[in-house]
């Protein structure tokens, strides 16, 4: 099968709608959370399709041929999961590995080893099965799972990997890896005090709630 662009719309539909259905049902966890007064691991969700230029550069970076994309391409539906507190990303990675519609089929923690860039993330790979006029049809998902210093830090690094074609000059990099230093610090030093920000956020609700009867 050779994909040409005009195929490119029917190719990602069922990724498209991966994307936005773990979104909703991601986000109806969170509303959950919110409802039962309880600390939410969920602070953000954020989901994209893989533009079409950066899954043809990354196939030929990685010499993958187009018509087996689907099965070795694992990032082509993204979705990110954005936590307070560095132990919030353990107790989505079990909710995720709980469930019966996500089967997980690989899992990569770059926060006990983190990759030399200084980047940090959990990352789950998963089928997940969409249902499209032309039946069932399973596809791969890449799920990132961080803090939002972690999701601070990449972000940047993203922007300036963009800027840099892939090339940062030495003296940033060190200044990235001096950062993702820092990020590290900050998740730290919040998980030492996260007893007292659930505190503050549950005065929060409640007086929300209080105000709203
Ligand atoms: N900002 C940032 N993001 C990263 C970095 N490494 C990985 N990521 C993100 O995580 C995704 C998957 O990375 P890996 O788990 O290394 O997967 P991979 O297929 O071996 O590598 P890629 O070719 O980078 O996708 C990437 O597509 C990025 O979105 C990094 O050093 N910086
Ligand atoms: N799993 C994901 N969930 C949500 N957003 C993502 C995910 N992966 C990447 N993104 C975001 O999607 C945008 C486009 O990403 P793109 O796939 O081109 O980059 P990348 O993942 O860094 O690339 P590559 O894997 O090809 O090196 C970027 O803003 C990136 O941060």
């Amino acid at each position: 099968m050779v994909l040409v662009i005009s195929n490119w719309d029917t190719f990602l539909t069922p990724y498209v709608q991966a994307v936005e259905e773990l979104k909703v049902k991601l986000k109806g966890l969170r509303e959950q959370y919110q409802l039962s007064s309880k600390h939410t691991p969920i602070e953000f969700v954020t989901g994209r399709v893989k533009p079409v230029t950066s899954i043809l550069e990354k196939a030929q970076r990685k010499n993958i041929p187009l018509d087996r994309i689907g099965r070795e391409m694992q990032d082509i539906a993204g979705v990110r999961i954005v936590c307070q507190f560095v132990n919030d990303i353990d107790t989505i990675v079990e909710l995720i590995r709980s469930r019966s519609d996500f089967k997980v089929v690989e899992e990569r923690d770059y926060i006990k080893r983190k990759k030399e860039s200084g980047y940090r993330s959990y990352h789950m790979v998963i089928e997940y099965s969409v249902h499209t006029i032309d039946g069932e049809k399973s596809v791969l998902v890449e799920l990132q799972v961080r803090t939002m210093a972690m999701n601070f830090w990449a972000t940047i690094e993203h922007s300036l990997n963009y800027k840099y074609s892939g090339e940062i000059p030495d003296e940033i990099k060190e200044r990235l890896q001096r950062a993702a230093e820092a990020a590290f610090q900050l998740d730290e030093e919040m998980s030492k005090i996260k007893g007292e920000v659930r505190d503050a956020q549950q005065i929060i609700i409640k007086n929300r709630e209080n105000s709203s009867n």
